[in-house]
């Protein structure tokens, strides 16, 4: 401590009572009431700037602990927070503890608890929850010895009960997806596939909430529709078991055969989420004539674009990703011309918007870093020019292989 001023010293006091806010909130779903003191149901959240700012740093607390549980078939929430220290004003000049109740209740549509003993009292209630809206789709898949099972559902907000459901369920996005905002539940262009696992208490049929999915459904000039997932959130503790794939596809299977369907689209993916839906959408497209291992090698075509639009809704754009994903899955990358004549084949893509301005620089911009894209790029020197499209290059193979690794374990 010797030679530390009274600065530094206030500050590094201060800075004991700041915590990491993605690492202090405990969610859970809570099933039964053993799950409360059980840690292997808990789970974090991935991201917090929404609620607490840039640092996602909760300041005031020592051993601090946001718990945030929710019945896992009606979302009956309890939020509360204990911690061992609170900083006190009248020791730091008047410094303020942040108010954490406050800053989580203001996302919070009213109703939920901050006793534990009620929240416990309300569990039972769960026993008569039912899903809202249609079963399109179920499944089972194994974990370990056990068979569980799954089931999609489709709604929209005229079910009674839902609006307000939806309102509960939503408060997980701005944890888990990037940017998320609340969405204007006064459009019924909005459609919702929710995701449950159904398992037995008792006999008595349980549905507890694994994840969902919204739709909107755009108009698409003069008569079509196009419509744009939004939201897709598989909650943690059923992450990576294959639902998100799930749940795209029993949403695509209900589009299909509807001709007023122009493509589908989806709103901003996170990386994540691209993954799966090229998996999803590879997985189909290889069963089309169009896109057999013989016709990939001479190049994208109307064919596929035709062939994807009409059996799978794909956009042009997705439709050449996919091309792309399932050439480089056919190509022999031991062969040296075979896999140069693919690099080449992708280069021209990413070189189009060198030889145009505008906005199409914005399709480079999303795969290289900001600072490298000047406005002066179509004035560059070839060999730098070169050195760019390889690295753009080596960014989309490197996303097409992980994909392809699906492909090759799951298909
Ligand atoms: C439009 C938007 O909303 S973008 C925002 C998307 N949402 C988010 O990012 C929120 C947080 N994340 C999530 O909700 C989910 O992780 C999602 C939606 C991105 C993906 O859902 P998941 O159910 O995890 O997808 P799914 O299980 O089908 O595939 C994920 C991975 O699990 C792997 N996987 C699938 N089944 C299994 C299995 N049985 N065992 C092990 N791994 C498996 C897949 O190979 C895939 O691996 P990869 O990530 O290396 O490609």
């Amino acid at each position: 401590m010797a030679g530390m001023t009274m600065n530094s010293l206030l500050k590094t006091r201060l800075e004991s009572f700041r915590c990491c806010a993605n690492d202090v909130i405990h969610f859970k779903l809570v099933r039964q009431k053993s799950d409360l003191e059980d840690d292997s149901t808990t789970f974090h959240p991935d991201m917090t700037h929404q609620l607490f700012g840039e640092q996602e740093s909760i300041f005031g607390y020592k051993d601090l602990v946001v718990e945030m549980f929710y019945s896992a078939s009606r979302l009956t929430t309890y939020v509360n927070m204990q911690y061992f220290e609170k900083i006190s004003p009248n020791k730091f000049d008047g410094i303020e503890p942040d108010n954490v109740m406050e800053t989580i209740a203001k996302e919070m549509p009213p109703g939920f608890v901050t006793n534990k003993d009620e929240f416990t009292r309300l569990l039972p209630k769960d026993a008569s929850f039912k899903p809202y809206g249609e079963m399109l789709h179920s499944y089972k898949i194994s974990k370990g010895n056990d068979l569980r099972n799954f089931e999609i559902y489709h709604t929209d907000l005229e079910t009674p009960g839902f609006r307000e459901y939806h309102e509960r369920l939503q408060t997980f996005i701005l944890f888990f997806i990037d940017g998320a905002s609340f969405i204007d539940v006064d459009d019924s262009r909005w459609h919702f596939y929710l995701l449950f696992e159904k398992y037995k208490v008792n006999e008595n049929p349980m549905h507890a909430i694994a994840g969902y999915m919204t739709v909107y459904n755009y108009y698409a000039y003069p008569e079509k529709k196009r419509p744009r997932v939004s939201q897709v959130l598989i909650l943690p503790p059923f992450q990576k078991q294959g639902h998100g794939a799930e749940l795209l596809q029993t949403f695509y299977n209900t589009c299909y055969s509807r001709s007023e369907i122009k493509d589908i689209t989806v709103e901003d993916p996170s990386e994540n989420f691209q993954r799966v839906r090229d998996y999803v959408d590879a997985r189909n497209c290889m069963d089309l004539a169009s896109f057999q291992s013989d016709k990939l090698q001479l190049g994208f075509s109307d064919n596929m674009v035709q062939d994807a639009k009409n059996k799978l809704k794909l956009s042009k754009r997705q439709t050449r990703r996919i091309y792309e994903i399932l050439r480089l899955k056919a190509t022999n990358v031991n062969d040296k011309e075979q896999y140069r004549s693919y690099r080449l084949d992708v280069k021209k893509r990413l070189n189009a918007p060198f030889q145009k301005n505008g906005r199409d620089n914005k399709k480079l911009e999303k795969v290289l870093q900001p600072n490298e894209l000047s406005a002066t790029m179509n004035s560059w020197p070839l060999e730098q020019r070169h050195a760019y499209l390889e690295k753009a290059y080596e960014e989309f193979e490197e996303q097409y292989k992980l994909v392809i690794d699906r492909l090759e374990k799951y298909h």
